[in-house]
């Protein structure tokens, strides 16, 4: 996954290439338009047993300016395209409107109604080039009906249906937050209804709009990669953006300047920095992560965090329980070392031997009193040295309702995973306007809000989900998403949170050169806590993933 862009970014890249001279906005529409034509032909492989007919459906701003070169595109090569246009022509931008006309002295164009657009064979391509990164509102209901209608037209075996190709991105997508502007398309919805943002309740995951290509322009933008946008995962077209020009202009910021993995990191030299290889013989090399485990009969999920901390690379492992709770795990643990820690007091003591690097707290901690003193006293004695801790589950529950005091203690070492239940307990604010609660502003969206938190906290947030997002208090941010050809829908089990705060905890603790910055160390545990998911399949258990890990080491050159 390269650079990932916002719609801002995006549009200051055109501008900036556009006031250079160096393309026109005419170019870059049909070098848009062309590719999008290709990627779809590459798509679907063979065309032998297709009927060459294709519709496009075309908005009224430059994304319909995409379509209109699609169409005359498709029928150069000779294709039979029918285009359905929602608009006026005289509303058109210039690049567009100039598109518009190069179509019109080949083809007709008919207004986008579900009615006329229900009409005729099906399709070997519907082309949705209605919206693109300008969209604002809902699509127009006539809109989606038009598109809907499309979708159903029968073909003769009555069995297939056409591929939906996405220009730029599905109609209705907002590319900075991934929320999907869709109007209710049930036959019963009212006006008012179809009008009405979706209610947080009935948001769906999915578009509604069915997509099976989404080919979008230059880089992926933030919304495919907080959403799924589409059945085949993105495909990028170059057009031309990458010349010296860019840069003339300022690219505003936003956008995640943290890919995962770390691109500028060779594979080889990757697995070295995760695995400490290289990083010398004695386990006091690779650092030692110590773990806070929970009373009695709640230990399981500081035992995988601490598990996975030991097989990421961490050289020793401690776990600390409450006195009452040393009998049970020290009938469950070998590798991994056992401590008593009574209270903050106690940990305070252990927390003087330097050579522990590493701390998490949370996992099967239990919510109150007692964890928000260990918390407190990991963030104190850690405020200064540069020793990092990972905040969890519990150790954040436990602030719930005093959050202040979590923000005030947070130091830069810190890195916070929450899951977005936890998030939105910790930041109201900015949890309820992950997605849009109120319909007249923008939805802040998952990286927006991660950045937020994170320069509240002045730490690293970790803001889980199938679509990870992560942000630190310097305003870098990265998506880890677990979509596409890296989906793992199994990877939502009991516990797997508590590894992956276990996976960030080994890699922190081993304090490797080679990854300096908190929010990469937990963008590589996110993308290695994917991978145990993928490796095992189906099936999976929280338990397994870090038994996982031996072997995606050696998938990755080991
Ligand atoms: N020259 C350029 O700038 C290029 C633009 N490109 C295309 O241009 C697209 C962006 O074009 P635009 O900025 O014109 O935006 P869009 O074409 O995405 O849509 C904006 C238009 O729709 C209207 N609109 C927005 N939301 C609406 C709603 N809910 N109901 C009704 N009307 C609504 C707006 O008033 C505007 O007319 C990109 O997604 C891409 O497809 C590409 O051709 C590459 C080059
Ligand atoms: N559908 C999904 N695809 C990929 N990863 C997922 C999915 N659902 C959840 N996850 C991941 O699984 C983990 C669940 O963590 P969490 O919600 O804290 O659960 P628990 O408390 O049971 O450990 C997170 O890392 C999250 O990113
Ligand atoms: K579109």
């Amino acid at each position: 996954m390269g650079e990932i862009l916002t719609a801002a970014q995006m549009r200051a890249k055109e501008k900036s290439i556009m006031d250079s001279g160096a393309a026109s906005g005419l170019e870059l529409m049909e070098r848009a338009g062309r590719g999008v034509v290709d990627a779809a032909i590459h798509a679907i492989g063979d065309l032998t047993s297709c009927n060459h007919h294709a519709v496009v459906l075309c908005g009224p701003g430059n994304n319909g300016g995409d379509g209109f070169v699609i169409a005359r595109t498709l029928s150069e090569m000779g294709w039979t395209v029918e285009v359905f246009f929602w608009g006026k022509a005289e509303a058109l931008s210039g690049d567009a409107r100039h598109m518009h006309d190069l179509w019109t002295a080949i083809g007709e164009i008919r207004p986008m109604t579900a009615e006329a657009a229900g009409q005729g064979v099906c399709p070997t391509f519907l082309f949705d080039a209605m919206f693109g990164i300008g969209i604002s509102r809902p699509i127009p209901i006539d809109c989606a009906r038009a598109f809907e209608t499309v979708t159903k037209r029968q073909t003769e075996d009555g069995m297939k249906r056409c591929f939906v190709v996405a220009v730029d991105c599905p109609s209705g997508l907002d590319v900075d937050s991934g929320e999907v502007l869709v109007p209710i398309l049930e036959e019963d919805a009212d006006d008012e209804a179809v009008m009405a943002y979706f209610p947080e309740t009935v948001r769906p995951r999915l578009l509604p709009l069915h997509t099976d290509l989404c080919v979008t322009f230059h880089a992926l933008k933030m919304g495919h990669c907080l959403t799924e946008v589409s059945d085949l995962a993105p495909a990028v077209v170059d057009i031309g953006l990458d010349a010296d020009a860019v840069g003339q202009v300022p690219i505003p910021a936003g956008g995640p300047t943290v890919q995962v993995p770390p691109p500028e990191l060779p594979t080889k030299a990757w697995v070295r920095a995760v695995t400490a290889i290289g990083a010398g013989g004695h386990k006091y090399d690779r650092g030692h992560a110590l773990i806070l485990g929970g009373g009695p009969g709640k230990g399981g999920a500081a035992r995988m965090a601490a598990r996975a901390a030991l097989r990421v690379g961490a050289g020793l492992v401690t776990l600390a329980v409450p006195p009452e709770a040393v009998a049970e795990n020290a009938a469950q643990l070998n590798a991994i070392m056992l401590s008593e820690v009574l209270d903050a007091k106690a940990l305070a003591t252990m927390l003087e031997d330097d050579r522990l690097s590493a701390i998490c707290v949370g996992p099967g901690l239990g919510v109150g009193q007692r964890t928000r003193d260990l918390v407190l006293t990991a963030l104190r004695m850690t405020a200064e040295d540069g020793r990092r801790v990972i905040l969890d589950a519990d150790a954040l529950g436990s602030f719930a309702d005093t959050p202040e005091d979590l923000f005030k203690a947070c130091h830069d070492g810190v890195t916070i995973t929450p899951h977005e239940g936890e998030f939105a307990r910790l930041f109201p604010d900015l949890g309820q306007r992950v997605r849009r609660s109120d319909p007249s502003k923008p939805a802040l969206g998952k990286v927006d809000a991660a950045l937020r938190a994170a320069e509240r906290l002045g730490a690293t947030v970790l803001l889980k989900g199938e679509a990870t997002v992560l942000a630190d208090h310097r305003g870098a941010s990265a998506i880890h998403s677990a979509l596409y050809d890296r989906k793992a829908p199994w990877l939502g089990t009991a516990g797997a949170g508590d590894v992956l705060a276990g996976l960030i905890a080994g890699l922190s603790a081993a304090q490797m050169a080679q990854i300096s910055h908190a929010i990469d160390l937990a963008a590589v545990a996110a993308w290695l806590h994917v991978e145990c998911a993928r490796s095992f399949g189906p099936g999976l258990i929280a338990e397994d993933l870090p038994e996982q890990l031996p072997k995606v080491f050696r998938d990755l050159g080991f």
